[in-house]
């Protein structure tokens, strides 16, 4: 990925950096039950600072769930997600504005609107400017319109799509759209990033052009939460991961543990890690191509 994170992101201004390692996301005893359902039981997870986590599991897990409870899609029906220490409200945007940022299992870009329209959408937590500002169009609106695109720019140099910032959303290659998901949830600058199964439909080379901008964004001092099925891409990028199967955690420890631990291999790998077919190819019958 040579036109892709040659560069630092440089850092904008965060609240209350917290040193590595301290606790940045804190779920305690999830549940989600939907009717008589229960996808979620009882999830406690914690992601450090500096930290990048995999989630994973069988199809059905519980993980996408899990996900929508930490960024206030659903209201979880008990338990509490907290941020830096602060119970977060179950709403989306508060989430957002609190320093928590996603992308989907399901590619969310607005199509008709270039790429760089994409990343300014992302911002709108970040800029200060009000209705009143916006409409008027004064000075202050004019200067953080600018700075907001220097900003998106910054973000389009660092996923590797600079070159295409007028381009529409819609006409991208896949994997570049799945870049472009990203570049919008680093806009709202972010500490944690959650990521639902980043390279699904992608091949080989987006796979790992997208291992290499997950580093690239930890090392910018963003956590990382990662849902995948892919376990060449978990084992390689994570130094911890969680197994939910049917809703609960089952395993929870570094990749090296928890490949190896005979539940996860029984529930969900289906053979030793070792034994997992070649790069590219899918190691459980879980997969599925979102594309
Ligand atoms: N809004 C909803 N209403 C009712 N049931 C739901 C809802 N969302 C998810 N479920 C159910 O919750 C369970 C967990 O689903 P979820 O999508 O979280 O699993 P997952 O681990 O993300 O699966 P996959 O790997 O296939 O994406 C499933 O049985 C699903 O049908």
């Amino acid at each position: 990925m040579k036109d892709t994170m040659t560069t630092t992101i440089p850092q904008q201004p965060t609240p209350e950096q917290a040193p590595d390692g301290a606790p940045l996301l804190q779920a305690s005893g999830v549940i989600m039950r939907f009717g008589g359902l229960t996808a979620v039981r009882d999830v406690d997870l914690t992601v450090n600072t500096g930290e990048i986590v995999g989630l994973i599991g069988p199809n059905g897990a519980g993980k996408t769930t899990f996900f929508n409870c930490l960024t206030g899609l659903y209201v979880p029906t008990e338990g509490t997600v907290s941020y830096r220490g602060t119970v977060l409200p179950p709403k989306p945007h508060l989430v957002t504005k609190a320093g928590i940022a996603r992308t989907f299992q399901n590619i969310r870009l607005f199509a008709n609107m270039t790429v760089l329209e994409n990343v300014l959408v992302g911002r709108h937590t970040r800029t200060r400017e009000g209705l009143m500002s916006a409409l008027i169009r004064g000075p202050g609106y004019h200067r953080a319109e600018a700075r907001s695109r220097a900003r998106a720019m910054e973000l389009l140099e660092f996923t590797g799509l600079a070159a295409k910032a007028d381009h529409l959303a819609r006409n991208l290659p896949y994997g570049e759209q799945r870049k472009l998901e990203i570049a919008r949830a680093l806009a709202s600058e972010p500490g944690l990033l959650l990521l639902d199964e980043p390279t699904a439909g992608m091949n080989p080379q987006e796979t790992r052009a997208t291992e290499e901008l997950v580093f690239a964004v930890r090392d910018q001092g963003i956590a990382v939460l990662v849902i995948e099925h892919d376990m060449r891409f978990i084992f390689n990028l994570c130094d911890r991961v969680a197994v939910l199967v049917q809703g609960e955690k089952l395993v929870e420890g570094s990749s090296e543990v928890v490949q190896q631990d005979e539940r996860v291999i029984a529930a969900y790998l289906g053979e030793p890690f070792e034994a997992a077919p070649a790069e590219g190819q899918q190691t459980t019958g879980e997969q599925e191509n979102d594309r």
